[in-house]
């Protein structure tokens, strides 16, 4: 099979097909939950079990990963005996890719039996209730790209994938939701464990103030530059969504603030706060009854 790099489009659903079904005849994984690793934490693979990895590069049709604090593996392997697929690193439109290209991963997913995708990236804070290092379980979302039309659903709709016109006033899992705030009170992480409105923008530049205040106005909490593309494609195709953000930095809404964001700080709290997040998703994950759940996506994804 040839393999097309770069950021040709190769989006199709044959191409998905193509791509889930190299991987399903490679590998004897049967995953049911797609985890993508935002910045930094691409660690949350290492407790893995039975782990089988693919390079991106090696993927027919998959972008390769440009950014520091991400690896570039497809790791196939099992969490407290769940089936689990990983991406260690995702793709950002900032990095030049098309948004069919950002999001070509989910559809693989689906595609190769996942039912629930677990999304995680750093993010800086908008809202003074949290702190640098403090985890956000994502309530709703504000798709700004999408405002200006860099939508990953613009663009013919194959029906196969899902319906025209998808409804996302429900993209994260309450269930999902409830048992990660559960959870976090049984580990003993409420004091910094909060839900909120997560905000994209492009990037690859972090915020002016002015660009701070207004999405502050807006009702964002925090912003950062991924993850909303990926849970679109995965409401539209059915899947069921949780999404952690760590807080890495404030973002700074005022003049005479000292803070500078930059990427390194971003990478250092991911790398010293990623055991806080993997525990949460353990514990999470163990709890979790894939039967159960498998019934209410059914009954969830009549979109
Ligand atoms: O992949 P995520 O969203 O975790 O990465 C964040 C946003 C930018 O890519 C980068 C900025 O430092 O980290
Ligand atoms: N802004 C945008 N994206 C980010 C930030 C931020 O402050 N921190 C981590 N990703």
């Amino acid at each position: 099979m040839m393999h097309i790099k770069g950021n040709q489009c190769c989006c199709s659903f044959d191409d998905c097909r193509n791509t889930a079904e190299w991987l399903l005849s490679r590998t004897r994984h049967r995953p049911k939950i797609g985890i993508i690793c935002g910045s930094g934490l691409g660690l949350l693979v290492d407790s893995a079990s039975r782990k089988q990895s693919f390079r991106y590069e090696d993927i027919p049709n998959f972008p390769a990963s440009t950014v520091a604090g991400h690896e570039g593996c497809l790791v196939f392997g099992d969490l407290k005996e769940k089936p689990c697929v990983f991406m260690q690193g995702r793709f950002h439109l900032y990095e030049g890719y098309s948004m069919c290209k950002v999001t070509f991963p989910v559809r693989i997913f689906k595609l190769l039996g996942v039912e629930t995708v677990i999304v995680t990236n750093a993010s800086g804070s908008l809202s003074q209730d949290f702190k640098v290092g403090d985890i956000m379980i994502i309530k709703d979302h504000i798709n700004l790209p999408g405002f200006a039309g860099q939508h990953p659903l613009c663009g013919p709709n194959d029906e196969r994938f899902g319906i025209r016109f998808p409804c996302m006033s429900d993209a994260y899992s309450e269930e999902l939701r409830k048992l990660a705030l559960d959870t976090s009170a049984e580990l003993g992480y409420s004091d910094f464990v909060h839900e909120g409105v997560y905000c994209m923008v492009s990037g690859p530049n972090f915020e002016t103030v002015a660009e701070a205040r207004m999405l502050h106005i807006l009702g964002s909490d925090s912003v950062g530059m991924s993850t909303i593309p990926e849970v679109t494609v995965a409401k539209h195709c059915g899947l069921r969504v949780f999404g952690l953000s760590l807080i890495t930095n404030k973002v700074p809404l005022d003049y005479s603030s000292e803070e500078k964001v930059n990427h390194e700080e971003v990478l250092q709290i991911s790398k010293m706060r990623a055991e806080m997040v993997q525990s949460l998703i353990y514990a999470m994950i163990a709890k979790y009854d894939i039967n159960e759940l498998n019934q209410s996506v059914q009954m969830n994804c009549q979109n």
